[in-house]
C-alpha cells in the first residue's frame, strides 16, 4: 500500500487569456525541465507521466483539477520526487490555488476521484472554443454581467412578427437565458368549446395580475373562443412528447426560427420552462426558439401555418433559392438518417451501418446548424449510446453518453432530470436496460485507448478501419 498525494486547481482555470497565459508559461517549464527524461512523454493533447495514468497534464488548462497519484511504501523517492517538482512549480504559477495535499498527512485532496477521472477523460480531445461575451470574460474567463444578474433580455417590438424576445447584453452557448414558471397548464383538448369553458373556470381562479398577462398575450386567431386561441398561439409542450401544454408571461414571446439561436426545455422538478443559448447570441439580436418538428421548409412551413396561423420568415425560410435548397436537401436527408438510426432490427444486427449513419448525421447537424446543433446532438450521441451498449461496448458507450451529456448539459442545464439521468449512465453503462442484449462487441468501461490524437480517437470511436 501507500498514500495519496498530489495538487489540485481550486478554483479550476478559467478559459481567459490570464489563466490560458499562466497554463501554458507552467507547462512550458515542465516540458523543458523534463525534455530528456523517458518516464515523461509528449501525447498529442496532453504531458504523460508514465508511472501512473493519472498523472497527466493537459494542454487545455480550464480541464485539470489534479496531478497526483498513490505513492507506494516501497518507492525509494522517485516518484514523490517527481509530483513534488511537479507541486512545486505550479505553486509558483498559481500561488494557493495549486493546492497541495498529502493523504498520509492527514490533508485530503479538494476534488473526488469520480470528478478527477471525468476531467482526464475530456482531456482526449480538444474543446470547441467558446466566444467570450465580454472583454472582461476574454481576459478573467468569468462574464461581470452574468454575475450582476440582470435580465438578459427585453421584449421589443420585431420587425413582422408583432412582440418577440431581444438580447440586451452579448450571451454566451449554454448560458441560461429566462426560467420561467407557467401562469397555467392546460391539456390539449380537441374540442375548443369545452377547452374555452375549461380554460375560463382556470383563468377565474389567477391573481388579476396572472389574468392580465394572460390576456395580454398574442391571439393569432381573433375571433369567438379568445382563451383557447391564446393557447393555442403561445403554448409550449412540458416536455418532448407532452399533451400538457405551458403558457408564459415572457416565454411565451420568444418568436420561431428553423435556425434558432436558444433551445426550450421542460424542468419537471422545478415545475419550470427553461431557455438556454444554443450559440453566442449578439446583443441587440433576436431570441429565437423552434415551434416546428423540423423536415424541409415545405414541411414546416406547412406545420407552422396549420398549428400556430404564421408564415415563417425565418433566416433560412427566407434566404436565397440555392441556399434553401442545400438546406432542404440536408433537412430531407437527416430525416431519412433519423428513421434509419430508429429501427431496431438494424440495432440489432446491423450496428456498424447504423453507427456509420449516426456519424454521417453528426456530420450534416454540424453544417445545417452551424454551431448551434447541441439539442440535435444530445439525442443523437444518446443513440448511439445506446447501440454500443445493446453490443456491451462500455468503452465507446461511456464515450458516446459523456458527448450526450455535454450536449444535453449546454442545451438544458446540468440538474436537469434528463441530463441527470445520462450523466448516470455516462459513470455506468451498464445501468442501461439495453446492457448486454448482444455481447458482439464487449468491452470494459476503462478500455479506452490512450495517447491518440483527435483523428485517431474518432477513428476509434466510430469503428472505422476494422
Ligand atoms: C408565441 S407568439 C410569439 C410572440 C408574439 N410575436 C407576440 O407578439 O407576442 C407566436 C406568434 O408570433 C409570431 N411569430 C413567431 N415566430 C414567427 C416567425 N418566424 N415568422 C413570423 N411570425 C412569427 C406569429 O404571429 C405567431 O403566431
Amino acid at each position: 500500500m501507500g498514500s495519496y498525494t498530489g495538487f489540485d486547481m481550486v478554483p479550476r482555470l478559467s478559459e481567459g487569456l490570464l489563466d490560458k497565459h499562466n497554463w501554458e508559461k507552467f507547462l512550458k517549464f515542465t516540458r523543458e525541465r523534463y525534455q530528456d527524461d523517458d518516464q515523461v512523454e509528449m501525447k498529442p493533447n496532453y504531458i504523460a507521466f508514465k508511472f501512473d495514468s493519472n498523472l497527466l497534464l493537459p494542454f487545455e488548462g480550464h480541464k485539470f483539477l489534479r496531478f497526483g497519484t498513490m505513492i507506494p511504501n516501497e518507492d525509494s523517492g522517485k516518484l514523490r520526487n517527481y509530483i513534488d517538482t511537479v507541486s512545486r512549480v505550479a505553486t509558483v504559477w498559481f500561488g494557493s490555488r495549486a493546492y497541495c495535499w498529502d493523504e498520509g498527512s492527514g490533508l485530503p485532496g479538494h476534488y473526488g476521484w469520480d470528478d478527477v477521472q471525468r476531467s482526464i477523460r475530456s482531456y482526449e480531445s480538444f474543446d470547441s472554443p467558446n466566444t467570450p461575451t465580454t472583454t472582461a470574460q476574454l481576459v478573467l474567463g468569468t462574464d461581470p454581467i452574468s454575475e450582476l444578474n440582470l435580465p438578459l433580455y427585453e421584449i421589443q417590438p420585431v420587425s413582422g412578427k408583432g412582440q418577440g424576445l431581444v438580447a440586451r447584453f452579448n450571451i454566451a452557448k449554454g448560458q441560461l437565458i429566462i426560467s420561467e414558471k407557467p401562469l397555467l397548464t392546460t391539456l390539449n383538448i380537441t374540442n375548443t368549446t369545452t377547452m374555452e369553458k375549461q380554460l375560463a373556470i382556470k383563468l377565474r381562479k389567477l391573481p388579476k395580475d396572472a389574468q392580465r398577462q394572460f390576456l395580454s398575450l398574442h391571439n393569432n386567431f381573433p375571433g369567438k373562443q379568445p382563451f383557447s386561441n391564446i393557447v393555442r398561439t403561445n403554448a409550449l409542450p412540458c416536455g418532448p412528447g407532452s399533451t400538457t401544454g405551458g403558457i408564459y408571461p415572457t416565454i411565451s414571446r420568444i418568436n420561431h426560427s428553423c435556425l434558432p439561436n436558444a433551445h426550450n426545455s421542460w424542468d419537471s422538478a422545478l415545475g419550470h420552462e427553461n431557455i438556454y443559448a444554443v450559440r453566442f447570441i449578439k446583443a441587440g439580436e433576436e431570441i429565437t426558439i423552434p415551434y416546428d418538428h423540423g423536415g424541409p421548409s415545405d414541411e414546416r412551413r406547412r406545420h407552422l401555418k396549420d398549428a400556430f396561423g404564421f408564415d415563417c420568415d425565418c433566416s433560412i425560410c427566407s434566404s436565397q433559392p440555392d441556399k434553401l435548397q442545400r438546406s432542404d436537401e440536408r433537412r430531407h436527408q437527416m430525416k431519412l438518417l433519423d428513421a434509419a438510426i430508429g429501427d431496431g432490427f438494424r440495432v440489432m444486427y446491423s450496428p456498424k451501418d447504423c453507427l456509420k449513419d449516426c456519424q454521417a448525421l453528426v456530420q450534416i447537424l454540424e453544417e445545417e446548424f452551424e454551431g448551434s446543433q447541441d439539442p440535435h446532438l444530445a439525442r443523437l450521441y444518446y443513440d448511439v449510446f445506446q447501440i454500443s451498449i445493446v453490443h456491451s461496448d462500455q468503452a465507446r458507450a461511456r464515450a458516446f453518453a459523456e458527448r450526450s451529456y455535454k450536449a444535453r448539459a449546454a442545451a438544458e442545464g446540468e440538474n436537469n432530470l434528463e441530463t441527470v439521468r445520462i450523466q448516470r449512465l455516462m459513470e455506468d453503462p451498464t445501468r442501461h436496460d439495453s446492457f448486454g442484449l448482444s455481447l458482439k462487441w464487449r468491452s470494459l468501461k476503462n478500455q479506452v485507448p490512450r495517447g491518440l490524437d483527435s483523428d485517431e480517437f474518432e477513428k476509434w470511436l466510430w469503428r472505422q478501419g476494422k
